[in-house]
Order: C-alpha cells, then sequence, then structure tokens
C-alpha cells in the first residue's frame, strides 16, 4: 500500500504507547498516584513538569459491562461522535483522511478560565492487535492520538495556545460465554478499557489550574464517553 510521510512515525508511536499501556500500575513506588475512583474505573497521575509546565501522565483503568473493545475504539476513533460525547470541544474538523484507520484532526477546546483557549493537531490511528498473552482470546483494539505539524495550521498563529498530546486507548474484550450453550448477549461480555494520555499545554498555565482541571475532566470525560457507547451499542448487535 502507498506509504503516506508519517506511516513510520505512526508505527514507532503505536507500538510504543501499546506497550507502555500494558505496563500495570506497578506498586506505589513507581510514582503513580491515584486521584480519581468511581466504581470500577480508577485514574492515576504522576506529577511532572516541563520548562515549568504541568505535563503530568495520566493513566485511567475501568472495566465496563456490556460493550466489546471494538465498539469503544469505533466510537472514540470516528469523527461523526465526538462532538456527543466531548463537551470540551468548541471545533473539529478531519485535515486529511490519511487511510480508512488514520486520520488527522484540528479540534479547538473551550475555553477553560484562567487558561487561555487551546488548540490541537493530531493524527489517529485505530488498530486491532494480536491478543499474543491468549492466542485464542479476542483480540485487543486501539486508538493512538498523537500531536503533529500542518502547515495549513501552524501553532500560535490564531488566538489559541497550540497544545501538544499523546493519547492511547487501549481495550480487551472478555467473553464469558453462559453454561447452558444459550448464544452470547450483552450480559456476557465487558470491556477492559486503559486510557493513557501526556498533555503539554503549550503555553505556561497556572499548575494549580491545570491540575484542578484534570482533575474534573478526565473522570467526567471517561464516565461521559463509556455511557455513550454503552447507550450507543445496547439495541445494536455485537461488534467484536
Ligand atoms: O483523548 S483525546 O484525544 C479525545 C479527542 O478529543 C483528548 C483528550 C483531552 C484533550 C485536552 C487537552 C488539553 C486540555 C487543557 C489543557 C490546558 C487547557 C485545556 C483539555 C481540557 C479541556 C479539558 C479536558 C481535560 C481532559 C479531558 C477532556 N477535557 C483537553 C484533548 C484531546
Amino acid at each position: 500500500a502507498f506509504q503516506h510521510r508519517l506511516w513510520p512515525e505512526i508505527e514507532k508511536t503505536v507500538k510504543q504507547q501499546v506497550a507502555m499501556a500494558r505496563m500495570g500500575i506497578g506498586d506505589c513506588g513507581s510514582g503513580w498516584q491515584l486521584f480519581a475512583e468511581d466504581g470500577e474505573m480508577k485514574m492515576y497521575r504522576r506529577e511532572e513538569e516541563v520548562d515549568g509546565m504541568v505535563v503530568d501522565p495520566l493513566k485511567a483503568v475501568h472495566v465496563v459491562k456490556g460493550i466489546t473493545g471494538h465498539e469503544v475504539c469505533h466510537y472514540f476513533f470516528s469523527p461523526q461522535y465526538r462532538y456527543d460525547w466531548e463537551t470540551t470541544l468548541e471545533q473539529m474538523t478531519v485535515l486529511e483522511t490519511i487511510s480508512d484507520d488514520t486520520l488527522m484532526f484540528h479540534q479547538i477546546h473551550k475555553r477553560i478560565w484562567p487558561a487561555s483557549q487551546r488548540d490541537v493537531v493530531f493524527w489517529s490511528h485505530m488498530r486491532k492487535l494480536p491478543n499474543d498473552q491468549d492466542r485464542d482470546g479476542p483480540d485487543i483494539w486501539t486508538v493512538v492520538n498523537n500531536s503533529t505539524e500542518d502547515p495549513d495550521h501552524p501553532a500560535n498563529a490564531g488566538k489559541c495556545v497550540r497544545i501538544f498530546l499523546t493519547v492511547c486507548l487501549l481495550c480487551q474484550t472478555r467473553v464469558i460465554p453462559p453454561k447452558d450453550g444459550t448464544p452470547l448477549s450483552r450480559d456476557n461480555i465487558s470491556c477492559k478499557i486503559t486510557y493513557c494520555s501526556v498533555v503539554n499545554p503549550g503555553g505556561w498555565a497556572p499548575a494549580s489550574v491545570l491540575r484542578a482541571v484534570y482533575k474534573r475532566e478526565y473522570p467526567k470525560f471517561l464516565k461521559r464517553f463509556t455511557a455513550y457507547v454503552k447507550n450507543q451499542t445496547k439495541s445494536k448487535p455485537i461488534m467484536y
């Protein structure tokens, strides 16, 4: 197939991000601190600053009943649903369709007082991965979003401060077949979701403000997004 100029970077980043997402939280010595918990959802962060700017890596793990990893990645990747679940989105543009599983986006996020408004340009790639731990287990699905440059959308040219991010959504479907051999239903499936993100806010913003934004927005985002997928899929055939 034709090699897009970004393909080598996409390959490398996906492998690297999936490997990191699969690593557990490790013991508390690893610097991960639990900062939000809601039922099956647990959110961890590491406090890190680059040039005095907060770039706290975030790792969230969640188990959601009744949906598959393919369905979670489909609704996260596909642009047509994004305004339904991404509440902080003010504008989203698909800049390029690199392939049917790889898009380039420009997004402007709503201004969060007192920080100035942010925008981001990133490629987004969705992929099914072989389940190398459990050969006949269900596949693993992932979406990786990674900031990139676009000559038509230079950073900090307009009113927005350009942010830089790397995001990995890794989903593992679990199937528990019913004892009595009846056909599989959504009651027999669940999805283990690992969401990792590192966001560089671009321009300076007070650490206390950024950490408050993340503490409020990330749990809200993951709960809202997973509830959206459950609602969208509940009366549809299971997409494995
Ligand atoms: O997973 S994605 O790729 C999904 C595609 O949309 C993603 C996730 C998060 C962001 C993002 C990046 C930076 C900020 C901050 C930084 C300083 C001021 C704005 C925010 C603010 C809007 C808050 C927020 C934080 C977490 C989750 C959602 N909303 C959000 C962008 C893309």
